[in-house]
């Protein structure tokens, strides 16, 4: 496959903006308590998708929950992350002002990642002025993030790390499993450590469209929203722009297109999948079943099928913002 012959889209049309706005009653109302909750919390850990380490965090999380406490970033899903870019993404991140940052897998139970975190929130409290806290024996922290970045899961996995005790968050593979604040989760005795799990909060508007989409992408918006047809195409878009064109075999196509339409074709005929159509006349037609081959598409990419991928690669070399 010689990818020089191949010419691709240099850029992404979105024509419904709106859609990838999502700010449901609960999200408003959990950033409220969880601001309530701030001043018996001694430290915040913002969990976020490795693979978009650069964008799509909540701007608003900076002036309400994460500028006021000892504050460590936690990219999660390393393990789905092309990490041969991990220095750089570090270098880029402490140039924007956040220093401490732990890159972690939750499905893996011997992530030194993992390990590190409650050692490294210890060491920030205990150097911080804990204020109204500061006679609390027992640490509290808030973990926060967008929806769907592994916030409950990591919760969990502290918890039978450090506890030896079963998982106490609940965990799901759609965006908006955690709806409000929850009560407070020991994940270590000694020091006693108490983790606050919140629901995963958008900000209301999502300027910048293209984070908006690889946010979409990481499935922190759910599906149906913004369009799972749209979703691959993003995909589609950002695989060939990266000349990442091991989705070929997978979607069943001889070479590389940049024409959604022909690659979910493809891919439906190749999985067998039609929707059976009546005609005004009566008759039956077959058509292939678009949606469920982006769905496919989509399940492929978050899987890690298509290898590890590091969405936000442009931006570790483009202008801090
Ligand atoms: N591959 C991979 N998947 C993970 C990891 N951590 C969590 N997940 C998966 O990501 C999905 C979301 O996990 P949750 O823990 O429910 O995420 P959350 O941030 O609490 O979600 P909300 O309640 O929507 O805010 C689940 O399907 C998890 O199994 C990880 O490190 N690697």
């Amino acid at each position: 496959m010689a990818s020089a012959t191949y010419h691709f889209r240099d850029c992404f049309r979105v024509i419904n903006k709106e859609a990838l706005h999502w700010f449901p009653g609960h999200m408003g109302k959990g950033l409220k308590q969880m601001q309530q909750k701030l001043k018996s919390v001694d430290c915040v850990i913002e969990v976020h998708d490795a693979r978009i380490p650069l964008s799509g965090r909540n701007p608003d999380f900076k002036h309400t929950v994460c500028g006021l406490k000892p504050h460590i970033l936690v990219l999660n899903k390393k393990d789905l992350a092309d990490m041969s870019y991990s220095s750089k993404v570090l270098a880029r991140l402490k140039q924007e002002g956040t220093s401490d940052v732990l890159f972690t897998n939750c499905k893996d139970a011997k992530c030194s990642g993992v390990k590190k975190i409650i050692p490294r929130a210890c060491e920030l409290i205990s150097t911080s002025n804990r204020y109204n806290r500061s006679e609390a024996s027992e640490y509290s922290i808030m973990i926060v993030g967008v929806p769907n970045v592994g916030k409950s899961s990591l919760i969990n996995t502290l918890r039978n790390r450090f506890l030896g005790k079963p998982s106490a968050a609940p965990v799901g593979a759609k965006a908006g499993i955690t709806k409000s604040v929850q009560s407070s989760i020991k994940v270590s005795e000694d020091p006693k450590v108490y983790l606050i799990d919140t629901p995963g909060i958008l900000t209301p508007s999502i300027r910048d469209v293209e984070a908006g989409l690889r946010l979409s992408l990481c499935a922190s918006l759910q599906d149906h929203l913004v369009g799972e047809e749209i979703i691959a195409d993003y995909l589609l878009f950002w695989l060939n722009k990266h000349r990442r064109f091991n989705y070929v075999e997978l979607m069943g196509l001889q070479e590389p297109s940049d024409n959604i339409g022909t690659v979910l074709t493809h891919c439906a005929l190749k999985l067998g999948k039609t929707l059976k159509l009546r005609n005004y006349d009566g008759q039956y037609t077959y058509k292939p079943d678009m949606t469920c081959a982006a769905a496919f598409f989509l399940k492929a990419f978050r899987n890690g099928d298509l290898g590890t991928i590091l969405l936000d690669e442009d931006l570790v070399h483009g202008p801090v913002s």
